[in-house]
């Protein structure tokens, strides 16, 4: 078979930025022009990778890729088709191998190209299906067209973490795994896969079904650069057998379509893959590096290209090197963030563009062939039927079997996520319903309050309207007031016009009345009429001149005040006019509002109405807010302007208040100074009367102090005579003084009558004796004879007796006189005391009691003397003899004892007393 060398096509596609990178903002940096821009046969992709927006910077850093198409991000589906399938679709029935490959950074579209969209929507394709679903159609279109025996069969094989897995077989079944084997064919061996089940469809639709399948089936994960990441490469192949025009030999060739979709190479750090991620990127990065070693090995026509370092490599040996139509799709992104890999995808894209295959047509096999590969598909098939009629109830072979189990786990794990997703929209319809019944609350509670607003509106319009009315009412007030102003202007004017006439009248009678009297002294004088009448001219000059002078201040009394009284009208109507017109601006402006605030509350009701207020809520709010700081804003205004009003003429008023204020404060404060004076004088005369009272005050405290002087004076003299009296009374109670002498004296007759008292009392004590021998014998004769009126007379008789005896005794005079002794001798000691201590003449009496020391002699008591028998009688009247104890009394009271002095004396003359 002939073959041709041909260069590996390179198309280059370029997606638009995604959502998320729109939001991110990030630049577009890639320029790739469209295959639809131009008619040039080669594209330069450029990138971009400057900072700097500077012309120089911008050359130098652009970095420019010779490929063979490109396409921008306006390109769709359908034109790639139609620009990179369709041309190799061709070469595929006419029976050369191909292979559509897309390479790139993961998230950038490879799987969007080969396989996108893989559902049918009512038996066609979707807009977004890809070249594999596209090629399909195709295929089957262009079969059906020629009407010529063909056989289609289709693989799909997966290559994840250099396992190869069958897609369309049962991926659970370890009996089903795939080796890679090499068929010799001449020169170039062909990579075969062991064990992989290629599926006869008949159709599009059935091939439309095994990729559904495949792809269902295939290795996906979400990472940060793309929510479905493919984690593996995969190979859709489409093997067609067609049967040769014109051969006789029933021959068919052999063509196949390889359609990869390979994994995106991967920044791990970007991607945020971890564990399982990471390390399948880093399985899928080491296949890719293998693979761009093995394309720089063919670009350098290497003796040694590594297909065998990786099994992708080797499953795309025939493609890259070998005798295939190869186109590779480099697929890339737009924007500055990913500049790096876009770099790295072109710069093997362009270096791929180098690789030259020797591309022939595919094999052909005979019909017989053919057939038995058919006749084994029946027997596999017609196996699985007589497994399935064996087993009760099951008709199905294992592989279906399992597939459907798969399937049907499948549709349960659908069935469990939709349950999730019902459960979490319940939740959300609750929090929904939630939030409207709380919406409703605050709408109803907006109507509330914008009814309260219509009404606080009413009644300030209605507010509004009275001062309307007020103002109407006061401007009407001062019409009346310059009317009547007027009137009396007029009434003042013909007043003076009156008060000329009658001046002028009484002028002309006054001048005839001079005149006469002129003329009268003319006929008297004999005076010039000439004289006379420039006398006259004078006098009436001057009269003239004196009217006019009154007039004019009649005139300005009575025009001043009204001409002040129209101006003061004449503003008061402006300030009423400007008043009437603010008024009538802010009650338009008021109804305005309220108006728009009516047409509001309409729109919200309508709102409400259609259960749109959901989203409302907010300008409702907003347009309440502002219809707040309006009518906020228009009540200041207006109360500024009112204010501003009130202002001017409340100054205005001050200022006359202020004047007349001060005129009455001046003359407060004249009168107050005139009365300060006053006080002032006040306080002087009172000050010079002060000074006087001091004066004389300052002459009785010299008064009194001399006076205090003489006092002390005498009294040190007087202290002196005391001192000298004491002196002389010490000197008097001295052991060798006459006090002494005296109480030796008074000492002498205390004895004297001691000595007579117990003469008297021995005495006493013998008839006491005698007296009780007689009362003994009466007793006995008492005793004896009680009832004997001769006992009885006895006694009397005795008793008599006894009397006698104490008559003829002379006890009774003797007592008496020894009493009269005693008296005499107390008196003389009294008279001794008196008359030698001078007791109670004081040598100075005016002085004072203090400082006299009183001396007194202790003088001996008349009822301590003891008189025997005086002190205590007997029961039965008789005195008894002096005790031993009335012995020791008479003692202690006796004259012996010692001279009491000063207060011990005084202590004791208190006890007599
Ligand atoms: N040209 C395009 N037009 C519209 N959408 C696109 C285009 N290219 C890619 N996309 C979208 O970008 C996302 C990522 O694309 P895709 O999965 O095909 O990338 P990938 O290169 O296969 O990534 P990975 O290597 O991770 O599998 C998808 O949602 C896809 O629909």
């Amino acid at each position: 078979m002939e073959s041709q060398d041909e260069s590996i096509t390179v198309v280059v596609r370029c997606r638009g930025r995604s959502s998320k990178e729109v939001q991110l903002k990030q630049p577009i940096i890639v320029d790739v022009p469209s295959e639809f821009d131009s008619d040039s046969v080669t594209r330069t992709v450029s990138v971009n990778t400057s900072h700097d927006s500077s012309l120089s910077s911008q050359i130098t850093s652009t970095k420019s890729y010779t490929v063979d198409q490109s396409f921008g991000p306006a390109v769709d589906q359908e034109m790639v088709f139609q620009s990179v399938a369709e041309p190799l679709f061709e070469e595929f029935i006419r029976g050369y191998n191909c292979t559509i490959f897309a390479y790139g950074q993961t998230g950038t579209g490879k799987t969007h190209t080969m396989c996108g969209d893989g559902r049918e929507i009512e038996g066609t394709l979707s807009p977004d299906a890809g070249i594999i679903p596209r090629l399909l159609f195709k295929l089957f279109d262009a079969l059906n067209q020629r009407k010529i025996d063909f056989v289609v069969k289709c693989s799909f094989v997966e290559l994840y973490n250099e396992e190869l897995k069958d897609l369309l077989g049962n991926i659970n079944n370890s009996k089903s795994r795939l080796r890679i084997y090499e068929q010799r064919d001449g020169s170039k061996p062909l990579i075969k896969i062991d064990g992989l089940e290629e599926r006869h469809i008949q159709d599009a639709h059935q091939g439309m079904k095994l990729l559904q399948k495949g792809i269902r089936q295939r290795k996906t994960a979400s990472t940060k650069l793309n929510e479905m990441s493919s984690r593996s490469h995969t190979i859709f192949t489409v093997t067609l057998w067609q049967k040769l025009s014109n051969d006789v030999d029933d021959k068919y060739s052999v063509a196949k379509m390889n359609l990869v979709d390979l994994a995106g190479s991967e920044n791990i750090h970007r991607s945020g893959a971890v564990n399982v991620r990471a390390r399948e990127a880093g399985v899928i990065n080491q296949s890719l590096l293998t693979l761009g070693r093995v394309i720089n090995s063919l670009v350098d026509k290497a003796s040694y290209i590594p297909y065998r370092e990786s099994k992708l490599t080797r499953l795309l040996q025939d493609s890259l090197g070998g005798k295939t139509k190869t186109v590779l799709i480099a697929n890339i992104s737009p924007t500055r963030a990913d500049h790096h890999e876009t770099i790295s995808t072109l710069e093997y894209a362009a270096k791929a563009k180098n690789i030259c295959n020797a591309v022939q047509v595919g094999g052909f096999v005979s019909k017989n062939l053919l057939l038995k590969d058919l006749a084994s598909e029946i027997t596999r098939l017609k196996l699985d039927l007589i497994a399935t009629r064996s087993k009760e109830g099951v008709f199905l072979d294992d592989s279906n079997y399992n597939q459907l189990i798969s399937e049907q786990e499948n549709l349960k794990t659908e069935v469990r996520e939709l349950q999730i997703s019902n459960r979490a929209l319940q939740l959300k319809l609750e929090n929904t319903t939630n939030t409207l019944k709380k919406e409703k609350g605050y709408h109803s509670r907006i109507e509330q309050e914008l009814t309260a607003y219509k009404e606080s509106n009413i009644t300030i319009q209605n507010s509004l309207k009275e001062r309307n009315d007020q103002l109407i009412d006061i401007s009407l007030l001062t019409n009346k007031i310059a009317q009547t102003t007027e009137k009396d202007f007029k009434q003042v004017k013909s007043f003076r016009e009156l008060v000329a006439r009658q001046l002028k009248h009484r002028t002309l009678q006054e001048l005839q009345a001079s005149l006469k009297h002129l003329m009268r002294k003319n006929n008297a004088k004999d005076i010039t009429i000439d004289e006379d009448t420039g006398m006259l001219r004078v006098l009436l000059k001057d009269f003239e001149s004196m009217l006019q002078n009154t007039l004019l201040g009649i005139t300005e009394d009575v025009i001043e005040p009204s001409v002040n009284t129209k101006a003061t009208v004449s503003e008061l109507r402006s300030h009423l006019h400007d008043l009437g017109q603010l008024l009538r601006s802010h009650v338009d402006d008021n109804l305005n509002m309220i108006s728009s605030l009516e047409q509001q509350t309409c729109s919200i009701s309508r709102y409400i109405e259609k259960g749109m207020f959901r989203n409302k809520n907010q300008i409702v709010e907003n347009c309440l807010s502002q219809l707040k700081t309006d009518i906020e804003r228009e009540t200041l205004k207006f109360q500024e302007a009112m204010f501003s009003k009130v202002r001017d003429s409340v100054s205005a008023a001050t200022k006359t208040l202020a004047t007349s204020e001060t005129n009455e404060i001046t003359k407060i404060y004249q009168s107050w100074i005139g009365s300060t004076s006053d006080a002032v004088m006040n306080r002087k005369s009172r000050e010079d009367e002060f000074r006087k009272a001091l004066k004389i005050s300052e002459a009785t405290t010299e008064q009194k102090l001399s006076r205090i002087d003489e006092r002390t004076t005498k009294g040190a003299e007087s202290l002196r005579k005391h001192q000298k009296n004491l002196l002389q009374k010490s000197y008097l109670l001295s052991s060798n003084g006459p006090v002494c002498r005296a109480v030796d004296q008074i000492d002498i007759k205390f004895n004297t009558v001691g000595n007579c008292r117990t003469h008297l009392h021995d005495k006493l004590h013998s008839v006491y004796e005698q007296l009780s021998q007689y009362t003994h014998q009466v007793n006995q004769v008492v005793n004896q004879n009680l009832n004997d009126e001769s006992s009885r007379l006895e006694v009397e008789r005795f008793l008599k007796s006894f009397k006698e005896v104490l008559k003829n005794s002379g006890l009774e005079e003797e007592f008496k006189m020894h009493h009269r002794e005693t008296e005499a001798s107390v008196g003389e000691i009294q008279q001794l005391s008196v008359r030698e201590l001078n007791l109670d003449q004081d040598p100075d009496s005016s002085g004072s009691a203090n400082s006299t020391t009183r001396v007194q002699v202790l003088t001996p008591r008349k009822n301590s003397l003891h008189t025997p028998g005086v002190g205590s009688s007997t029961p039965h009247g008789l005195k008894r003899p002096r005790s031993s104890e009335d012995k020791e009394n008479t003692l202690l009271t006796s004259p012996k004892y010692p001279r009491v002095f000063g207060n011990e004396a005084s202590l004791l003359e208190n006890q007599e007393k």
